[in-house]
């Protein structure tokens, strides 16, 4: 699978870890940075990773933020992504199971190493389950945010 995966400076430290699960998991990696230490905006890595989540490159996406909350935030103003902060294993994977949710946010400063590993490793395994109710769910959120869009324009 290839993910696309970013950091910002808070998310830095858990970011060659992060790397490596990536690898061992057999990922390719679209790295969206940042490579280095200093400060940078999770607004601005959250949308490199949308974009390349909805042009297709990446079937997923990740992101790293201190909480991943502000990650969660800007990734879900992003038309057509679905984003969760999943800091548990039955979220990281019913996440994507009922509401197809394709970028996950973790907070490098909530989540140790062993935890983040079986939080990707299950938000990566886990596929959309298209029952009717799921079918349905996601097709009212796509529908609420079309509508909001249009309201926005208005
Ligand atoms: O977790 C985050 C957003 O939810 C950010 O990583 C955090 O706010 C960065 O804070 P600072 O600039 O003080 O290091």
């Amino acid at each position: 699978m290839r993910v696309a995966f970013g950091n910002d400076h808070a998310g830095y430290p858990m970011r060659q870890y992060v790397m490596d699960v990536l690898a061992q998991l057999g990922c390719e990696v679209i790295d969206c940075g940042t490579a280095a230490p200093e400060p940078v905006d999770f607004p601005d890595i959250a949308q490199a990773v949308c974009k390349e989540v909805l042009s297709g490159r990446a079937e997923r996406g990740l992101l790293v933020c201190g909480t991943g909350v502000g990650a969660a935030i800007a990734a879900n103003k992003v038309p057509g992504i679905r984003a969760a902060v999943c800091h548990d294993v039955h979220s990281a994977h019913q996440c994507v199971e009922h509401d197809d949710v394709n970028v996950m946010c973790l907070g490098a400063q909530i989540v140790g190493p062993w935890l983040a590993a079986d939080l990707i490793r299950a938000f990566l395994q886990a596929r959309f389950r298209a029952e009717p109710e799921f079918v349905r769910r996601v097709a009212k959120l796509a529908a609420l945010e079309r509508r909001l869009a249009g309201e926005r324009a208005t």
